[in-house]
Protein backbone atom coordinates (compact mmCIF):
# COMPACT_ATOMS: atom_id res chain seq x y z
CA UNK A 1 0.00 0.00 0.00
CA UNK A 2 1.54 3.82 -1.04
CA UNK A 3 0.86 6.53 1.25
CA UNK A 4 0.51 10.14 -0.50
CA UNK A 5 1.16 12.92 1.82
CA UNK A 6 -2.52 13.64 2.04
CA UNK A 7 -3.92 9.90 2.48
CA UNK A 8 -1.36 10.33 5.70
CA UNK A 9 -2.72 13.45 6.71
CA UNK A 10 -5.92 11.97 6.96
CA UNK A 11 -4.63 8.62 8.76
CA UNK A 12 -3.25 11.04 11.14
CA UNK A 13 -6.27 13.40 11.34
CA UNK A 14 -8.41 10.17 11.89
CA UNK A 15 -6.20 8.89 14.75
CA UNK A 16 -5.14 11.91 16.57
CA UNK A 17 -9.51 12.24 17.15
CA UNK A 18 -9.50 9.53 19.50
CA UNK A 19 -12.44 7.26 19.93
CA UNK A 20 -16.54 7.70 18.28
CA UNK A 21 -18.16 11.04 19.11
CA UNK A 22 -20.32 9.48 20.84
CA UNK A 23 -17.37 8.33 23.29
CA UNK A 24 -16.16 12.18 23.40
CA UNK A 25 -19.36 13.49 24.45
CA UNK A 26 -19.95 11.06 27.22
CA UNK A 27 -16.81 12.62 28.32
CA UNK A 28 -17.21 15.74 28.18
CA UNK A 29 -20.54 15.76 30.16
CA UNK A 30 -18.77 14.36 33.19
CA UNK A 31 -16.16 17.39 32.57
CA UNK A 32 -13.59 15.35 31.38
CA UNK A 33 -10.56 16.27 28.76
CA UNK A 34 -9.81 14.40 26.00
CA UNK A 35 -6.76 12.56 26.27
CA UNK A 36 -4.56 15.21 23.74
CA UNK A 37 -5.87 17.88 25.83
CA UNK A 38 -4.47 16.51 29.10
CA UNK A 39 -0.89 16.09 26.81
CA UNK A 40 -1.13 19.64 25.40
CA UNK A 41 -1.97 21.12 28.87
CA UNK A 42 0.66 19.45 30.42
CA UNK A 43 3.79 19.82 28.60
CA UNK A 44 5.86 22.99 27.20
CA UNK A 45 3.84 24.14 23.66
CA UNK A 46 5.19 22.46 20.71
CA UNK A 47 7.52 20.14 22.72
CA UNK A 48 5.53 16.87 22.20
CA UNK A 49 6.93 14.03 20.47
CA UNK A 50 4.67 10.88 20.13
CA UNK A 51 5.33 7.38 19.44
CA UNK A 52 3.27 4.67 18.56
CA UNK A 53 0.69 7.20 16.71
CA UNK A 54 -0.14 4.29 14.36
CA UNK A 55 -0.31 1.60 16.98
CA UNK A 56 -3.25 -0.75 15.72
CA UNK A 57 -3.91 1.78 12.66
CA UNK A 58 -5.20 -1.24 10.96
CA UNK A 59 -7.90 -2.23 12.97
CA UNK A 60 -11.41 -0.60 12.97
CA UNK A 61 -11.97 1.94 16.35
CA UNK A 62 -8.54 1.38 18.43
CA UNK A 63 -6.63 4.52 17.42
CA UNK A 64 -3.25 4.47 18.62
CA UNK A 65 -4.57 1.62 20.40
CA UNK A 66 -5.85 3.97 23.22
CA UNK A 67 -3.50 4.83 25.08
CA UNK A 68 -0.78 8.22 23.76
CA UNK A 69 2.75 7.82 24.66
CA UNK A 70 6.21 10.11 23.54
CA UNK A 71 8.52 12.66 25.00
CA UNK A 72 8.12 16.43 26.26
CA UNK A 73 9.55 19.17 28.05
CA UNK A 74 7.92 20.47 31.54
CA UNK A 75 9.18 23.84 32.61
CA UNK A 76 12.05 23.02 30.00
CA UNK A 77 12.81 19.64 31.82
CA UNK A 78 12.84 16.33 30.08
CA UNK A 79 10.00 13.72 30.58
CA UNK A 80 8.26 10.47 28.93
CA UNK A 81 4.63 10.07 29.55
CA UNK A 82 1.58 7.89 28.71
CA UNK A 83 -2.02 9.01 28.63
CA UNK A 84 -4.95 6.60 28.09
CA UNK A 85 -7.49 7.78 25.93
CA UNK A 86 -10.58 6.89 27.32
CA UNK A 87 -12.52 7.42 24.15
CA UNK A 88 -11.36 3.86 22.67
CA UNK A 89 -12.19 0.90 24.72
CA UNK A 90 -12.49 2.30 27.67
CA UNK A 91 -8.66 3.22 28.12
CA UNK A 92 -8.45 -0.85 28.48
CA UNK A 93 -4.74 -2.17 27.40
CA UNK A 94 -4.72 -4.16 23.84
CA UNK A 95 -1.53 -5.52 23.25
CA UNK A 96 -0.19 -2.54 21.48
CA UNK A 97 -1.55 -0.63 24.81
CA UNK A 98 0.88 -2.58 27.02
CA UNK A 99 3.75 -2.69 24.80
CA UNK A 100 3.59 1.62 23.95
CA UNK A 101 3.76 1.82 28.43
CA UNK A 102 6.42 -0.50 28.16
CA UNK A 103 8.42 1.53 26.04
CA UNK A 104 7.98 4.76 27.32
CA UNK A 105 8.72 3.59 30.98
CA UNK A 106 12.00 1.25 29.56
CA UNK A 107 12.46 4.96 27.71
CA UNK A 108 12.14 7.21 31.09
CA UNK A 109 14.43 4.15 32.99
CA UNK A 110 17.29 4.42 30.40
CA UNK A 111 17.38 7.98 29.71
CA UNK A 112 17.34 9.18 33.20
CA UNK A 113 14.01 11.24 33.41
CA UNK A 114 10.49 11.37 35.25
CA UNK A 115 8.09 9.04 34.26
CA UNK A 116 3.99 10.92 33.83
CA UNK A 117 1.16 8.59 33.83
CA UNK A 118 -2.28 9.93 32.83
CA UNK A 119 -4.62 7.66 33.80
CA UNK A 120 -8.41 7.40 32.64
CA UNK A 121 -8.71 3.07 31.82
CA UNK A 122 -10.49 0.04 32.13
CA UNK A 123 -7.43 -2.40 32.68
CA UNK A 124 -6.88 -5.11 30.79
CA UNK A 125 -8.64 -5.37 27.44
CA UNK A 126 -10.79 -8.75 28.66
CA UNK A 127 -11.11 -9.65 24.68
CA UNK A 128 -8.09 -9.27 23.87
CA UNK A 129 -6.25 -11.38 26.74
CA UNK A 130 -3.94 -13.57 25.55
CA UNK A 131 -2.32 -11.33 23.57
CA UNK A 132 -1.98 -8.43 26.33
CA UNK A 133 -1.94 -10.22 29.81
CA UNK A 134 0.17 -13.58 30.53
CA UNK A 135 3.66 -12.97 27.85
CA UNK A 136 6.71 -11.50 28.65
CA UNK A 137 6.16 -8.15 27.20
CA UNK A 138 2.35 -9.01 28.84
CA UNK A 139 0.94 -6.56 31.49
CA UNK A 140 2.52 -7.79 34.15
CA UNK A 141 5.75 -6.19 32.52
CA UNK A 142 4.59 -2.62 32.90
CA UNK A 143 4.38 -3.25 36.39
CA UNK A 144 8.14 -4.93 36.27
CA UNK A 145 8.85 -1.70 34.99
CA UNK A 146 7.55 0.31 37.00
CA UNK A 147 9.01 -1.32 40.16
CA UNK A 148 12.46 -1.38 38.50
CA UNK A 149 12.37 2.67 38.02
CA UNK A 150 10.87 3.24 41.19
CA UNK A 151 13.45 5.50 43.22
CA UNK A 152 15.57 5.64 39.83
CA UNK A 153 13.25 8.31 38.35
CA UNK A 154 10.43 10.14 39.83
CA UNK A 155 7.23 8.60 38.55
CA UNK A 156 4.31 10.51 39.19
CA UNK A 157 0.57 9.74 38.35
CA UNK A 158 -2.21 11.87 37.32
CA UNK A 159 -6.05 10.05 37.42
CA UNK A 160 -8.97 11.80 35.81
CA UNK A 161 -11.19 8.27 35.71
CA UNK A 162 -11.35 4.77 36.57
CA UNK A 163 -8.32 2.80 36.69
CA UNK A 164 -9.60 -0.64 37.13
CA UNK A 165 -7.97 -4.07 38.50
CA UNK A 166 -4.77 -4.39 37.19
CA UNK A 167 -4.60 -0.64 35.70
CA UNK A 168 -5.18 0.24 39.65
CA UNK A 169 -1.93 -1.07 40.23
CA UNK A 170 0.06 1.69 37.61
CA UNK A 171 -1.02 4.72 40.05
CA UNK A 172 0.06 2.33 43.37
CA UNK A 173 3.88 2.12 42.21
CA UNK A 174 3.97 6.02 41.48
CA UNK A 175 5.53 8.20 44.20
CA UNK A 176 2.42 10.48 43.93
CA UNK A 177 -1.19 10.24 42.77
CA UNK A 178 -3.41 13.04 42.34
CA UNK A 179 -7.07 12.50 41.91
CA UNK A 180 -9.85 14.09 40.07
CA UNK A 181 -12.79 14.37 42.84
CA UNK A 182 -15.89 12.83 41.07
CA UNK A 183 -14.16 11.46 38.65
CA UNK A 184 -11.09 9.55 39.04
CA UNK A 185 -11.49 6.15 41.02
CA UNK A 186 -9.32 2.82 41.91
CA UNK A 187 -10.30 0.05 42.44
CA UNK A 188 -9.31 -4.20 42.24
CA UNK A 189 -12.98 -4.87 41.10
CA UNK A 190 -15.72 -3.42 39.87
CA UNK A 191 -19.12 -2.57 41.61
CA UNK A 192 -20.36 -5.05 40.03
CA UNK A 193 -17.90 -7.75 40.57
CA UNK A 194 -17.76 -6.83 44.45
CA UNK A 195 -21.73 -8.07 44.52
CA UNK A 196 -21.32 -11.07 42.81
CA UNK A 197 -18.28 -12.47 44.75
CA UNK A 198 -19.35 -10.63 48.32
CA UNK A 199 -22.85 -9.74 47.79
CA UNK A 200 -21.88 -6.57 49.03
CA UNK A 201 -23.91 -3.63 46.86
CA UNK A 202 -21.75 -0.37 46.65
CA UNK A 203 -20.38 2.04 43.76
CA UNK A 204 -16.93 2.96 42.46
CA UNK A 205 -17.12 5.99 44.11
CA UNK A 206 -18.10 4.65 47.50
CA UNK A 207 -15.64 2.12 47.23
CA UNK A 208 -12.59 4.04 45.34
CA UNK A 209 -13.45 7.39 44.49
CA UNK A 210 -10.70 10.17 44.94
CA UNK A 211 -12.16 10.97 48.57
CA UNK A 212 -11.85 7.65 49.76
CA UNK A 213 -8.65 6.98 48.82
CA UNK A 214 -6.84 10.42 49.47
CA UNK A 215 -8.60 10.70 52.75
CA UNK A 216 -9.07 7.15 53.81
CA UNK A 217 -6.71 4.45 51.92
CA UNK A 218 -4.27 6.90 51.44
CA UNK A 219 -3.37 5.46 47.81
CA UNK A 220 -3.67 8.72 46.31
CA UNK A 221 -1.79 11.84 47.33
CA UNK A 222 -4.09 14.87 46.12
CA UNK A 223 -7.50 15.61 45.95
CA UNK A 224 -8.13 17.76 43.17
CA UNK A 225 -11.55 19.73 42.36
CA UNK A 226 -10.69 19.50 38.37
CA UNK A 227 -8.17 18.19 35.95
CA UNK A 228 -6.53 21.58 35.48
CA UNK A 229 -5.64 21.26 39.37
CA UNK A 230 -4.36 17.55 38.49
CA UNK A 231 -2.06 18.50 36.32
CA UNK A 232 -0.72 21.26 37.95
CA UNK A 233 -0.24 18.68 41.06
CA UNK A 234 2.20 16.67 38.41
CA UNK A 235 4.25 20.25 37.74
CA UNK A 236 4.91 20.93 40.75
CA UNK A 237 5.93 17.99 42.46
CA UNK A 238 8.44 17.23 39.38
CA UNK A 239 10.16 21.21 40.05
CA UNK A 240 11.28 19.99 44.09
CA UNK A 241 12.86 16.65 42.30
CA UNK A 242 15.54 15.71 40.13
CA UNK A 243 15.47 14.16 36.94
CA UNK A 244 16.76 11.30 38.50
CA UNK A 245 18.39 9.29 41.66
CA UNK A 246 22.06 9.95 40.61
CA UNK A 247 21.21 14.22 40.26
CA UNK A 248 20.22 16.85 42.71
CA UNK A 249 17.19 18.38 43.71
CA UNK A 250 16.91 21.77 41.17
CA UNK A 251 17.70 24.76 43.49
CA UNK A 252 15.32 27.79 43.13
CA UNK A 253 16.37 31.42 43.53
CA UNK A 254 16.77 31.92 47.94
CA UNK A 255 14.14 33.31 49.20
CA UNK A 256 13.00 34.77 52.36
CA UNK A 257 10.98 33.39 55.17
CA UNK A 258 7.48 34.86 55.34
CA UNK A 259 7.71 37.82 56.78
CA UNK A 260 5.36 37.81 59.67
CA UNK A 261 6.12 34.38 60.67
CA UNK A 262 6.65 34.86 64.12
CA UNK A 263 7.38 30.88 65.82
CA UNK A 264 7.55 31.47 69.04
CA UNK A 265 3.85 32.25 69.20
CA UNK A 266 2.69 29.99 67.10
CA UNK A 267 3.72 27.29 70.01
CA UNK A 268 1.97 26.93 73.10
CA UNK A 269 3.45 26.16 76.42
CA UNK A 270 1.25 24.00 77.57
CA UNK A 271 1.47 20.65 75.92
CA UNK A 272 -1.56 20.30 76.48
CA UNK A 273 -2.65 23.11 73.89
CA UNK A 274 -2.47 21.77 70.28
CA UNK A 275 -0.79 23.59 67.38
CA UNK A 276 -0.80 23.89 63.86
CA UNK A 277 2.59 22.65 62.44
CA UNK A 278 1.55 23.43 59.23
CA UNK A 279 1.42 26.89 60.48
CA UNK A 280 4.77 26.68 61.45
CA UNK A 281 6.80 24.61 58.56
CA UNK A 282 5.30 27.88 56.02
CA UNK A 283 6.71 30.46 59.06
CA UNK A 284 10.09 28.22 58.49
CA UNK A 285 10.20 27.85 55.09
CA UNK A 286 11.07 30.16 52.05
CA UNK A 287 7.46 31.90 51.22
CA UNK A 288 4.76 29.78 49.60
CA UNK A 289 7.59 27.11 48.86
CA UNK A 290 5.27 24.29 50.71
CA UNK A 291 3.92 21.49 49.40
CA UNK A 292 1.89 19.32 51.52
CA UNK A 293 1.08 15.92 50.45
CA UNK A 294 -1.40 13.29 51.39
CA UNK A 295 -2.89 16.26 53.33
CA UNK A 296 -5.89 14.51 54.16
CA UNK A 297 -4.77 11.40 54.97
CA UNK A 298 -3.32 11.04 58.81
CA UNK A 299 -3.38 14.43 59.83
CA UNK A 300 -1.21 13.79 62.86
CA UNK A 301 1.40 13.56 60.92
CA UNK A 302 2.39 16.67 58.02
CA UNK A 303 4.79 15.82 54.75
CA UNK A 304 5.54 17.77 52.38
CA UNK A 305 8.91 19.39 50.37
CA UNK A 306 9.91 22.92 50.73
CA UNK A 307 12.67 25.22 50.14
CA UNK A 308 14.90 26.91 52.42
CA UNK A 309 17.07 29.43 51.31
CA UNK A 310 15.96 27.72 47.92
CA UNK A 311 17.68 24.54 48.44
CA UNK A 312 14.86 21.89 48.33
CA UNK A 313 14.12 20.02 52.23
CA UNK A 314 11.83 17.10 52.91
CA UNK A 315 9.79 18.15 56.01
CA UNK A 316 8.15 15.71 58.61
CA UNK A 317 6.45 17.41 61.40
CA UNK A 318 4.08 16.10 64.28
CA UNK A 319 0.73 17.89 63.88
CA UNK A 320 -0.77 18.08 67.46
CA UNK A 321 -4.16 19.23 66.08
CA UNK A 322 -4.64 15.67 65.14
CA UNK A 323 -5.18 12.66 67.44
CA UNK A 324 -2.77 14.53 69.67
CA UNK A 325 0.29 14.40 67.22
CA UNK A 326 0.76 11.08 68.20
CA UNK A 327 2.10 8.13 65.80
CA UNK A 328 -0.83 5.83 64.32
CA UNK A 329 -0.11 2.65 62.04
CA UNK A 330 -1.22 5.04 59.20
CA UNK A 331 0.99 7.86 59.96
CA UNK A 332 4.15 5.76 60.40
CA UNK A 333 3.14 4.24 56.77
CA UNK A 334 3.12 8.08 55.44
CA UNK A 335 6.53 9.05 56.88
CA UNK A 336 8.27 5.67 55.96
CA UNK A 337 7.14 6.16 52.22
CA UNK A 338 8.35 9.67 52.84
CA UNK A 339 11.07 9.44 54.04
CA UNK A 340 12.31 6.71 51.00
CA UNK A 341 11.63 9.16 48.41
CA UNK A 342 13.46 11.58 49.95
CA UNK A 343 16.17 9.67 50.62
CA UNK A 344 15.44 7.74 46.63
CA UNK A 345 15.89 11.46 45.45
CA UNK A 346 18.62 13.22 47.80
CA UNK A 347 16.17 15.71 49.01
CA UNK A 348 17.66 16.01 52.88
CA UNK A 349 15.49 15.28 55.60
CA UNK A 350 13.72 18.08 58.18
CA UNK A 351 12.00 16.64 61.44
CA UNK A 352 9.87 18.86 63.69
CA UNK A 353 8.75 16.54 66.33
CA UNK A 354 6.47 17.58 68.99
CA UNK A 355 5.33 13.64 69.32
CA UNK A 356 4.32 11.93 72.52
CA UNK A 357 5.06 8.74 71.23
CA UNK A 358 3.64 6.07 69.08
CA UNK A 359 -0.52 5.16 70.10
CA UNK A 360 -0.82 2.32 72.74
CA UNK A 361 -4.30 0.15 73.01
CA UNK A 362 -5.61 -3.12 71.89
CA UNK A 363 -6.82 -1.53 68.60
CA UNK A 364 -3.46 -0.24 67.42
CA UNK A 365 -2.46 -3.89 68.77
CA UNK A 366 -4.20 -5.61 66.28
CA UNK A 367 -3.46 -3.56 63.55
CA UNK A 368 0.39 -3.60 64.51
CA UNK A 369 1.41 -0.79 65.25
CA UNK A 370 4.90 -2.40 66.41
CA UNK A 371 5.74 -3.63 62.77
CA UNK A 372 4.58 -0.32 61.41
CA UNK A 373 6.51 1.62 64.07
CA UNK A 374 9.49 -0.32 63.05
CA UNK A 375 9.10 -0.27 59.26
CA UNK A 376 9.35 3.78 60.01
CA UNK A 377 11.83 3.93 62.45
CA UNK A 378 13.88 0.97 59.37
CA UNK A 379 13.42 3.55 57.03
CA UNK A 380 15.00 6.79 59.38
CA UNK A 381 17.66 4.41 59.99
CA UNK A 382 18.63 3.82 56.11
CA UNK A 383 17.99 7.12 54.86
CA UNK A 384 21.21 9.03 54.08
CA UNK A 385 20.47 12.09 53.13
CA UNK A 386 21.68 14.85 55.41
CA UNK A 387 18.88 14.95 58.54
CA UNK A 388 18.40 17.34 60.86
CA UNK A 389 15.95 16.59 64.21
CA UNK A 390 14.59 19.60 65.69
CA UNK A 391 12.46 19.34 68.89
CA UNK A 392 10.29 21.89 68.62
CA UNK A 393 7.73 21.25 71.73
CA UNK A 394 8.48 16.89 72.60
CA UNK A 395 9.51 14.15 72.04
CA UNK A 396 8.74 10.98 73.95
CA UNK A 397 9.38 7.44 74.10
CA UNK A 398 9.70 6.15 70.35
CA UNK A 399 8.40 8.69 68.91
CA UNK A 400 12.29 10.39 69.55
CA UNK A 401 13.44 7.10 67.55
CA UNK A 402 10.96 7.75 64.69
CA UNK A 403 11.98 11.80 63.89
CA UNK A 404 15.35 10.87 63.75
CA UNK A 405 16.86 11.65 67.10
CA UNK A 406 20.28 11.83 68.29
CA UNK A 407 21.05 7.72 67.57
CA UNK A 408 19.97 7.94 63.73
CA UNK A 409 22.96 9.33 62.37
CA UNK A 410 21.30 13.33 62.55
CA UNK A 411 23.37 15.46 60.96
CA UNK A 412 22.32 17.43 64.23
CA UNK A 413 19.57 17.42 66.62
CA UNK A 414 18.57 21.08 67.65
CA UNK A 415 16.20 21.97 70.44
CA UNK A 416 14.03 24.85 71.18
CA UNK A 417 14.83 26.31 74.69
CA UNK A 418 11.21 25.05 76.10
CA UNK A 419 11.76 21.21 74.30
CA UNK A 420 11.48 18.07 76.66
CA UNK A 421 12.88 14.80 75.35
CA UNK A 422 12.16 12.26 77.75
CA UNK A 423 11.14 8.23 77.38
CA UNK A 424 7.58 9.66 78.51
CA UNK A 425 5.93 12.45 79.46
CA UNK A 426 6.13 13.84 83.60
CA UNK A 427 2.58 12.52 84.62
CA UNK A 428 2.91 9.50 82.82
CA UNK A 429 6.37 8.66 84.25
CA UNK A 430 5.50 9.76 87.64
CA UNK A 431 2.73 7.43 87.29
CA UNK A 432 4.46 4.34 86.18
CA UNK A 433 7.18 4.42 89.07
CA UNK A 434 4.85 5.62 91.85
CA UNK A 435 1.38 4.14 91.46
CA UNK A 436 1.90 2.33 94.22
CA UNK A 437 2.94 5.35 96.81
CA UNK A 438 0.34 7.58 95.25
CA UNK A 439 -2.48 4.80 96.14
CA UNK A 440 -1.01 3.91 99.69
CA UNK A 441 -1.56 8.22 100.42
CA UNK A 442 -4.45 8.71 102.28
CA UNK A 443 -4.81 12.46 102.13
CA UNK A 444 -6.02 13.98 98.79
CA UNK A 445 -3.85 16.86 99.55
CA UNK A 446 -0.35 14.96 100.57
CA UNK A 447 -1.12 12.92 97.64
CA UNK A 448 -1.22 16.08 95.37
CA UNK A 449 2.29 17.37 96.98
CA UNK A 450 3.89 13.71 96.60
CA UNK A 451 2.92 14.27 93.03
CA UNK A 452 3.54 17.29 91.66
CA UNK A 453 7.07 17.30 93.92
CA UNK A 454 7.91 13.96 91.81
CA UNK A 455 6.95 15.76 88.54
CA UNK A 456 9.06 18.70 89.07
CA UNK A 457 11.70 16.31 89.80
CA UNK A 458 10.87 14.52 86.74
CA UNK A 459 11.24 17.98 84.50
CA UNK A 460 14.49 18.76 86.01
CA UNK A 461 16.11 15.43 84.77
CA UNK A 462 15.10 16.26 81.47
CA UNK A 463 15.94 19.97 81.34
CA UNK A 464 17.24 21.21 77.79
CA UNK A 465 20.30 22.44 79.19
CA UNK A 466 20.87 19.63 80.86
CA UNK A 467 20.16 17.52 77.94
CA UNK A 468 22.98 19.94 75.83
CA UNK A 469 25.13 19.60 78.40
CA UNK A 470 25.27 15.37 78.34
CA UNK A 471 25.75 16.18 74.11
CA UNK A 472 22.24 14.32 73.83
CA UNK A 473 21.45 17.75 71.69
CA UNK A 474 23.91 19.48 69.61
CA UNK A 475 22.38 22.89 70.09
CA UNK A 476 20.12 25.28 71.81
CA UNK A 477 18.12 27.80 69.22
CA UNK A 478 15.76 30.51 70.00
CA UNK A 479 12.76 30.39 67.27
CA UNK A 480 13.67 33.25 65.55
CA UNK A 481 17.23 31.73 64.85
CA UNK A 482 15.54 28.42 63.66
CA UNK A 483 15.83 29.33 60.11
CA UNK A 484 19.03 30.87 59.83
CA UNK A 485 20.68 27.70 61.79
CA UNK A 486 19.20 25.18 59.39
CA UNK A 487 19.90 27.06 56.22
CA UNK A 488 24.00 26.66 57.46
CA UNK A 489 23.59 23.10 59.05
CA UNK A 490 22.08 21.53 56.11
CA UNK A 491 24.66 23.52 53.55
CA UNK A 492 27.31 22.01 55.70
CA UNK A 493 25.82 18.71 55.66
CA UNK A 494 25.63 18.47 51.99
CA UNK A 495 29.40 17.21 51.09
CA UNK A 496 29.01 14.38 53.33
CA UNK A 497 29.88 10.89 51.94
CA UNK A 498 27.62 8.23 53.30
CA UNK A 499 26.83 4.80 53.46
CA UNK A 500 24.37 2.50 55.64
CA UNK A 501 25.47 -1.06 56.09
CA UNK A 502 27.37 -3.59 54.03
CA UNK A 503 24.71 -6.12 52.26
CA UNK A 504 22.27 -6.17 49.88
CA UNK A 505 19.26 -5.15 51.45
CA UNK A 506 17.75 -5.32 54.88
CA UNK A 507 14.15 -7.77 55.68
CA UNK A 508 12.35 -4.98 56.35
CA UNK A 509 9.34 -5.18 59.02
CA UNK A 510 5.98 -4.21 56.68
C1 LIG B 1 -4.65 -7.17 34.57
C2 LIG B 1 -6.06 -7.62 34.89
C3 LIG B 1 -7.10 -6.62 34.48
O1 LIG B 1 -6.82 -5.45 34.38
S1 LIG B 1 -8.64 -7.19 34.17
C4 LIG B 1 -9.51 -5.76 33.67
C5 LIG B 1 -10.84 -5.74 34.26
N1 LIG B 1 -11.49 -4.49 33.98
C6 LIG B 1 -12.73 -4.27 34.35
O2 LIG B 1 -13.35 -5.10 34.96
C7 LIG B 1 -13.33 -2.95 33.96
C8 LIG B 1 -14.54 -3.15 33.10
N2 LIG B 1 -15.04 -1.86 32.60
C9 LIG B 1 -15.75 -1.03 33.38
O3 LIG B 1 -16.04 -1.30 34.54
C10 LIG B 1 -16.24 0.22 32.72
O4 LIG B 1 -16.01 0.10 31.35
C11 LIG B 1 -15.54 1.49 33.23
C12 LIG B 1 -14.02 1.33 33.26
C13 LIG B 1 -16.06 1.85 34.62
C14 LIG B 1 -15.86 2.66 32.26
O5 LIG B 1 -17.24 2.78 32.15
P1 LIG B 1 -17.89 3.64 30.96
O6 LIG B 1 -17.16 4.89 30.82
O7 LIG B 1 -19.34 3.70 31.23
O8 LIG B 1 -17.60 2.83 29.65
P2 LIG B 1 -18.36 1.52 29.12
O9 LIG B 1 -18.47 0.50 30.17
O10 LIG B 1 -19.60 1.93 28.42
O11 LIG B 1 -17.29 1.00 28.06
C15 LIG B 1 -17.06 1.66 26.83
C16 LIG B 1 -16.65 0.59 25.84
O12 LIG B 1 -15.42 0.01 26.30
C17 LIG B 1 -15.58 -1.41 26.43
N3 LIG B 1 -14.81 -1.86 27.59
C18 LIG B 1 -14.80 -1.33 28.83
N4 LIG B 1 -13.95 -1.98 29.59
C19 LIG B 1 -13.39 -2.93 28.84
C20 LIG B 1 -12.39 -3.93 29.07
N5 LIG B 1 -11.77 -4.01 30.28
N6 LIG B 1 -12.07 -4.74 28.07
C21 LIG B 1 -12.66 -4.65 26.85
N7 LIG B 1 -13.59 -3.70 26.58
C22 LIG B 1 -13.96 -2.87 27.55
C23 LIG B 1 -17.06 -1.64 26.64
O13 LIG B 1 -17.40 -2.93 26.23
C24 LIG B 1 -17.64 -0.55 25.77
O14 LIG B 1 -17.59 -0.98 24.45
P3 LIG B 1 -18.84 -0.67 23.45
O15 LIG B 1 -19.09 0.79 23.51
O16 LIG B 1 -20.00 -1.44 23.99
O17 LIG B 1 -18.35 -1.17 22.13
Amino acid sequence: MTLDGEALEQLRKRVRAGGAEKYHAANAAKGKLFARERVALLVDEGSFVEDGLYANALAEGLPADGVVTGTATIDGRQVCLMANDSTVKAGSWGARTVEKIIRIIERAYDTGVPMVYLVDSAGARITDQVELFPGRRGAGKIFWNQVRASGSIPQVCALFGPSAAGGAYIPAFCDVVAMVEGNASMYLGSDRMVEMVTGEKTTLEAMGGARVHCAESGVGHFLCKSEAEALDVVKRYLSYLPANWSQQPPTAQAAEAPAKADLAALVPASERQAFDMRRYVKGLLDEESFFEIQALWAKELTIGFGRLNGEVVGVVGNNSMFKGGVLFVDSADKATRFVQLCDAFNVPLLFLSDVPGFMVGSAVEKQGIIRHGAKMITAISEATVPKICVVVRKAYGAGLYAMAGPGFEPDATIALPTAKIAVMGAEAAVNAVYANKIAAIEDEAERAAFVAARREEYERDIDVVRLASELVVDAIVEPHELRTELVRRFAAARGKQRHFSRRRHGVTPV
